[in-house]
């Protein structure tokens, strides 16, 4: 596990709004209860690229989740461009010829994050997308392929952190979306776990979305996950 000396750092809000200004309303009431937050399709289409730099330089640190996936020369240049932007992590899917075009593409200052297995997986539904393996063992797989290939972390549930970690070793990062507190909805999310189970489960970092921008008060439940973590 990588040393993160600050403990909200560990905490990764998903700015999954529909616009620039509710997003930077919602960081206005989170204040200094975070200061890492991940930028995906939703906000990402909707200005939300120009948003990245901005709170890059402001001091915050971004996760663009971009999920690439593509021909090699494709998202090598995509990695190469998002390499400006100022932002900490890039996610691609953990497809062999993909990891290896964005470590091509990765500019310095940049992690790579591959995408193991979609958090709002299960078993039947690999199956319904043609893969032949568990969740569990198609988590594995794909895990060890980013390390031999040397992407920087893996995003997978907590509940694969174990197996993931004794595969990739302690250098490499360990990202867990489909996180909640406990009572809180998990609503398309099918591999959940809280975040005080998730940190014993050895991660680095957790995302979470709905849980914080659906709440009446985003900062208490950004500091509560923020203790839970530590
Ligand atoms: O790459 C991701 O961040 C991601 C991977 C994954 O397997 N599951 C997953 O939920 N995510 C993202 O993590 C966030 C989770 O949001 P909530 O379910 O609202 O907490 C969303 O922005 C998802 O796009």
């Amino acid at each position: 596990m990588t040393e993160i000396p600050d403990p909200r750092d560990r905490l990764i809000v998903a700015l999954d709004l529909p616009s620039v200004p509710a997003a930077e309303a919602l960081i206005d009431r989170i204040g200094d209860a975070a200061t890492f937050y991940k930028i995906g399709y939703q906000l990402g289409y909707a200005g939300g690229l120009a948003l990245a730099e901005r709170l890059a330089a402001r001091g915050l640190k971004v996760f663009l989740d971009l999920k690439l996936h593509d021909i090699g020369n494709t998202v090598e240049e995509g990695v190469r461009s998002a390499s400006g932007s100022g932002a900490t992590f890039l996610t691609v899917h953990a497809y062999p010829q993909t990891m290896r075009a964005a470590v091509r593409g990765r500019g310095p200052g940049l992690k790579i994050l591959a995408v193991t297995v979609l958090t709002s997986y299960d078993d039947a539904d690999a199956a319904e997308a043609g893969y032949g393996l568990p969740v569990a063992d198609l988590v594995a797989k794909r895990a060890a392929q980013a390390a031999e290939i040397g992407i920087d972390g893996l995003v997978c549930s907590a509940a694969e952190a174990g197996s993931v970690r004794r595969i990739v070793g302690p250098d490499r990062l360990i990202v867990t979306p489909g996180i909640r507190p406990a009572g809180a909805e998990a609503g398309d999310q099918k591999r959940v776990m809280t975040p005080g189970d998730a940190r014993r489960a050895g991660i680095d970092h957790v995302v979470v979305g709905r849980p914080i921008t659906g709440a009446a008060d985003p900062r208490a439940v950004a500091q509560a996950i923020v203790t839970d973590l530590a």
